[in-house]
């Protein structure tokens, strides 16, 4: 009689894949913020995009797999302007990629994860997006990405 192989393992569980998708800056205009990127050697990844729900105009460079999100404020109420006023131009966030957001977003709210969003909401290049609050993020606003299929 063959006995039924029970594979007892105590692997540790597969860590969790969190790309870096990109790092954001804040710029009062696109030109100026691209300067020492294009003076590098970057080149845009595209056209320029307004995101109107964020109140921001978006030009990305792709460093190796990870974009230079530059975000220029197009209204007075973005976020970018008040970050703007406040904290002046330079370091506004980090993004890391995720596979499934929602399921991410439950996971973590599940741990106490204070989202600034209820729902996933519209990023560049037909992302949906979440933001956790930079308290949480030990000082740094961090946002989780899921990019279409
Ligand atoms: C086009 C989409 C694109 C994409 O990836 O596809 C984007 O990334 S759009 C990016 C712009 N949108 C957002 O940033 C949405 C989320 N942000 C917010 O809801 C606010 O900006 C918020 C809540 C982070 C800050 O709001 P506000 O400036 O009104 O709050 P306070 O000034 O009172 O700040 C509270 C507290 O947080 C500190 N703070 C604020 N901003 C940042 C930051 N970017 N990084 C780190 N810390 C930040 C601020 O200093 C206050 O701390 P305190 O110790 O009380 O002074
Ligand atoms: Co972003």
């Amino acid at each position: 009689m063959g006995m039924t192989a029970h594979a007892h393992t105590n692997a540790t569980p597969e860590p969790l894949n969190f790309p870096l998708d990109h790092v954001a800056i804040a710029t009062p205009d696109l030109d100026t913020g691209s300067a020492p990127y294009r003076a590098i050697g970057l080149t845009p990844e595209g056209p320029d995009e307004d995101v109107d729900t964020q109140g921001v105009r978006v030009r990305a460079f792709m460093a190796g797999g990870t974009l230079i999100e530059l975000l220029a404020p197009t209204r007075d109420d973005s976020p970018i302007a008040a970050h703007l006023a406040r904290r002046g131009p330079g370091l506004h966030h980090i993004a890391l990629r995720v596979l499934d957001l929602d399921a991410e977003m439950a996971r973590l709210r599940a741990q106490g994860a204070p989202f600034l969003n209820d729902e996933p909401r519209p990023g560049r290049a037909g992302t949906r997006v979440a933001f956790l609050h930079p308290k949480w993020g030990a000082g740094t606003l961090i946002e989780l990405v899921e990019h279409p299929a």
